[in-house]
């Protein structure tokens, strides 16, 4: 099967021309003067429209266990939903539990994804062991196309690593080429500011904001990248929220060492008076590092042109209103960590173009390019090129919608951007040459998403 689109506009990260991109089968055939004579079984007109790479979201949870519960999205209606958002991959986090091995959490992630996904999805492990055995299978997860490590400096005795365990991994990733991924807060400063505000009776959910200051997410990214230093390995900061973290990237970055991050669209658009909401409405916005006061966005806008933030994911981690976050109702350190976002990532970043903080190129690098580079799927993602897969959006500029839990396609029963009124939208999405999206319907089916297997880092950003 061959598809021809016509005069649409071809954004990549280096630049746009005028093209007309033939798929043939799973791939990008050529990119073709406009209006060149080719054959193909199917035409589509792109005029007006922008001709983009699939997004890449870098930052996920489907199925994910958390406090008790789970997040709301499956694999199969969370790649769905990132499908109607014009992503085509997704990486997820494999959760190691502790005293489990690295590669029966990858077994298990594999048996909730696989022959279940929309579109191509790849993993991420977190490791919360650190022992001797998890970190020699580091080797095999590699080996299995899982070559970033994810950690964290918070939720003592959850997921929390000591300075000395994350210096092994770092020391790990350095030998081996994997990177260390890092969640970035003083988790043992915040349980103390948490339960101080609990003993003083103090439980709406705007207090895990005040509990979280950003000075603490400062601290905690400038000893990963001390850590990182010291151990030669490279770092990537997960959604970075505060100036103070941004501030230590950049110096970081401004000396040559390998420190990378990522903000997310919550971030950029939401803030504290989010959390701040009358009643328990602010529990909808309950995700970690907290939402900031708004002056931080600006800081993460800037962030964005300079490089020093270099890529937007979602960090989407559903949780149902009704149910999920009221088991935090009176003890807001209860309500179930993340929110909801991958369907509208490509759509919120857009705005950005429209509002003049970002070009249209740079849209493109951050959603889809960088991502790609960054975790090892370039250029087989990432790009409009010939040989690449062809996960192709046709994007609308000028096209209008409102956000809503209305209409979105995701499993939960709010959106953070309820009422959001953005420019631009999907129109038709190809994932590796199938059409999924098309004239307002899926056309997509469950398992056509194929796992994507990652080269390491060639650090080309
Ligand atoms: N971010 C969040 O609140 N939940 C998901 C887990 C994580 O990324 O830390
Ligand atoms: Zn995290
Ligand atoms: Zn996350």
């Amino acid at each position: 099967m061959s598809t021809l689109i016509r005069n649409g506009l071809v954004i990549n990260a280096t630049g746009s021309h005028a093209a007309d991109v033939l798929i043939d089968g799973e791939h990008i055939a050529a990119l073709v003067t406009t209006g060149f004579e080719v054959q193909a079984d199917e035409v589509i007109d792109a005029a007006g429209k922008y001709v983009i790479p699939g997004g890449i979201d870098a930052h996920t949870h489907m199925e994910m266990p958390f406090g008790g519960t789970q997040s709301a999205d499956t694999f199969e209606t969370g790649t769905t939903a990132a499908a109607w958002g014009g992503t085509t991959t997704i990486v997820d986090f494999a959760v190691q539990p502790k005293g489990s091995s690295l590669l029966s959490t990858l077994d298990r992630w594999h048996s909730k994804a696989d022959g279940n996904c929309a579109v191509d999805y790849g993993f991420h492990m977190i490791i919360s062991d650190v022992t001797d055995e998890s970190l020699k299978e580091m080797d095999s997860c590699i080996a299995a196309g899982v070559n970033s490590f994810k950690m964290f400096m918070a939720y003592p005795g959850v997921f929390y690593a000591t300075d000395g365990e994350i210096l092994r991994a770092m020391q790990k990733a350095r030998e081996t080429g994997a990177t260390i991924m890092m969640h970035a807060e003083n988790g043992i400063a915040i349980d103390q500011l948490v339960a101080q505000a609990l003993a003083s009776g103090l439980g709406d959910p705007v207090q895990h904001g005040l509990t979280r200051p950003p000075e603490l997410e400062g601290e905690a990214t400038s000893r990963a990248i001390q850590l990182a230093k010291v151990t030669g390995s490279p770092l990537y900061i997960v959604h970075l929220s505060a100036s103070q973290a941004l501030d230590a990237v950049t110096a970081a970055r401004d000396t040559g060492q390998n420190v990378f991050a990522e903000t997310c669209p919550q971030y950029l658009y939401l803030s504290l008076e989010d959390l701040a909401r009358p009643g328990f409405e602010g529990a909808k916005y309950v995700a970690s590092p907290p939402l900031r006061p708004k002056e931080h966005q600006s800081s993460l806008w800037r962030g964005l042109r300079t490089n020093d933030l270099s890529v937007v994911s979602t960090d989407h981690c559903p949780f149902c209103f009704k149910d999920q976050k009221q088991l935090g109702v009176g003890d807001f350190s209860k309500i179930p960590n993340g929110m909801p976002g991958v369907e509208h990532r490509v759509d919120l970043l857009h705005q950005g173009v429209v509002k003049g903080e970002i070009t249209r190129e740079r849209w493109v690098e951050i959603v889809s390019t960088t991502p790609a580079r960054m975790f090892g799927m370039y250029p087989r993602k990432g790009v409009i090129a010939p040989g690449a897969d062809a996960d192709v959006v046709i994007y609308d500029p000028k096209a209008s919608q409102t956000i809503s839990a209305e209409t979105h396609h995701m499993a939960v029963d709010y959106s953070a951007y309820e009422g959001f009124e953005v420019t631009g939208k999907v129109d038709t999405v190809f994932s590796r040459g199938r059409k999924v999206i098309a004239d307002g319907a899926y056309h997509g089916s469950t398992g056509h998403g194929r796992f994507v297997s990652r080269d390491l880092n060639q650090y080309l950003v």
